[in-house]
């Protein structure tokens, strides 16, 4: 902790002039049984509003969930939402938004091959008919106005899980980077054959390496810039050998970027780095949580001439906040309106194991949920997958090894502790688009054990009810992939098309359910949630599903 309390702000980052994210919201709660009390300072200002206000004010307060003892979320700021309603009623395209006519056509490409959503229509060529997200208009638009200032400007953006937030900024970044190269032609001269860096986007996991890559890489193809990956497999050399010829966009970890101080080959890095003028952490929640924040905050100081600093993430906890406060007073936040909300495409159900034939078994019923998803007639014809998430590294593997060995379900754990190339190829059936059954070979798992009913397919006792029609019933064409993991996989993973998610245990927090469920659900597609309770579990966890249906903020 101590070395924590040493941190202070970069010195770039000081004394510069950019307007603060609003502390007028920061209310104090005081929880007390699961409701919330305002702190009489709160108290006293709504006072002085008058009644007028003071409506306003518990209107929008009910519309907040308070998740449990120690939710964690920060209260979305109303006035903020608002602003970003009204661009986002008026900027519904691409067109509509200052960006290089090459990078327009570029995204539009790109995310038209890599997008989830379906209602693409198939008649018209790439890229045609696609929209920018919530989160895109509200970035592209806020950071082109002063995109090629030379002074640092510091973002949070923050949006749903789900919504495009790497489109978000990486649009605003090739753009910069375009520019740089057209705007001016001299300094580009010189910079152009030399061995330097100019953009880098940190994530915190090799997971996260891949996948932002991928969609950093073909954008980079299509717009002629050298994009680069440091991962686990990457050598020193290979990262010589690719700077030599500039890097445009470097993909990595914060533990990267610090560790290429401390090897001799190579030849002074603060020279290579000094070159990145747009610096992206994504995942920045847990970038900069206690963990991660002194490694991370050395990482962004090793860039001392950037121009763009942006943070990204699906959630702002309360910690998040202060700690940017603290470190980055200048950084402006970027917000959508459904932030801290579960998708209402989400079909959030709790399966109750205190109720028979279950008694108390959690194990038991997973396993007759993971039966009755596999054999519900869903996503007919394609492999399904499902997402189970637990509290504890610990309960993973034994999670896991129960419901194959007694269940018969084809199951895989997966926590920190798998080395990262086991990792990555767990989660690779998980996170590309589902298989074809007929482009795959069966191999069914037997479910053979007596304790899951084989008909029907309802779960007893529980407000789960899956239809079994009679195509699905007896076909080959059920067949259920399952991954039990913990929060480690629940961030910014995208996992495609994976319609189920199994929460084992209640997440402890707001953050980590809004984290988990965001799995399935994405960029506005359905996706089915289920959460286990017991008798243990507290009366607030039961109503999250009715929070989810009245579209309620968590906090
Ligand atoms: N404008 C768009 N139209 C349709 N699909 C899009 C658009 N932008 C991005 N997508 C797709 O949406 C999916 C989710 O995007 P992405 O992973 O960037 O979400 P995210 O907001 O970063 O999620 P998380 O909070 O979980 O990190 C991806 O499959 C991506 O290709």
């Amino acid at each position: 902790m101590a070395s924590l309390l040493r941190l202070m702000p970069h010195p770039a980052f000081r004394g510069f002039n950019a307007i603060r994210c609003s502390s007028a919201y920061a209310r104090t709660t005081l929880r007390n049984g699961g409701k919330t009390k305002s702190s009489r300072h709160s108290l006293v200002s709504a006072i002085k509003k008058g009644p007028a206000r003071r409506e306003k004010k518990a209107e929008s307060e009910s519309q907040v969930f308070h998740y449990g003892a120690f939710g964690g979320l920060r209260e979305v700021n109303d006035q903020d939402s608002q602003k970003i309603a009204g661009v986002l009623a008026k900027v519904t395209d691409f067109d509509q938004l200052k960006i290089l006519p090459e990078v327009r056509h570029a995204v539009k490409k790109a995310i038209s091959s890599e997008t989830i959503a379906k209602s693409l229509d198939s008649s018209k060529t790439a890229g045609e008919d696609i929209k920018p997200s919530p989160v895109q208009v509200a970035v592209i638009q806020k950071l082109s106005k002063t995109l090629m200032n030379r002074q640092l400007q510091v973002h949070m953006v923050a949006a749903e899980t789900g919504s495009g937030k790497t489109m978000a900024y990486l649009v605003p970044l090739f753009d910069y980077l375009k520019r740089g190269e057209q705007d001016t032609p001299e300094s580009w001269d010189q910079i152009k054959d030399k061995a330097i860096v100019r953009s880098v986007i940190l994530v915190p996991t090799h997971e996260l390496v891949e996948q932002v890559y991928k969609t950093v890489k073909l954008n980079a193809d299509l717009l002629g810039l050298h994009a680069f990956r440091w991962n686990m497999d990457t050598s020193y050399n290979d990262f010589i050998e690719a700077v030599k010829a500039r890097i445009d966009i470097l993909v990595t970890t914060p533990g990267k970027i610090l560790n290429m101080f401390k090897v001799r080959i190579i030849n002074r890095p603060e020279r290579l780095l000094s070159g990145v003028r747009f610096a992206v952490l994504d995942e920045a929640d847990t970038l900069m949580d206690r963990s991660w924040l002194e490694e991370t905050h050395n990482a962004i100081k090793s860039f001392p001439n950037t121009n763009h600093l942006v943070f990204c993430s699906a959630t702002i906890p309360s910690e998040f906040h202060k700690t940017m406060d603290r470190l980055f007073p200048t950084s402006e936040a970027i917000t959508t309106p459904k932030l801290h909300k579960i998708s209402q495409k989400i079909d959030f159900k709790l399966i109750d194991a205190s109720l028979n034939p279950y008694k108390g078994s959690k194990i038991k019923a997973l396993a007759q949920a993971l039966y009755a998803i596999m054999k519900d007639g869903t996503e007919e014809g394609f492999e399904k997958r499902c997402l189970v998430f637990v509290n504890e590294k610990k309960d993973a593997k034994k999670v896991a090894e129960q419901l194959s060995e007694r269940y018969g379900h084809s199951c895989v754990s997966l926590t920190g502790e798998d080395a990262i190339s086991e990792r990555l190829d767990k989660i690779s059936a998980f996170v590309s688009p589902p298989k074809r059954l007929d482009e795959i070979s069966l191999d069914l798992p037997s479910t053979s054990n007596e304790t899951i009913a084989r008909e029907p397919t309802v779960l007893p006792n529980s407000n789960i009810k899956l239809a079994t029609p009679d195509s699905a019933r007896g076909k080959k064409s059920a067949t259920l992939k399952v991954l039990v993991t913990t929060d480690l996989m629940a961030r910014g993973l995208n996992f495609q098309g994976v319609r189920n998610v199994i929460l084992f245990d209640v997440p402890k927090t707001s953050i980590d359910l809004v984290h988990r469920a965001g799995r399935t659900g994405r960029m506005m597609q359905g996706g089915r949630v289920f959460m286990v309770i017991d008798k243990k579990t507290k009366s607030w966890a039961k109503a999250v599903p009715k929070i989810v249906r009245n579209n309620k903020t968590l906090s």
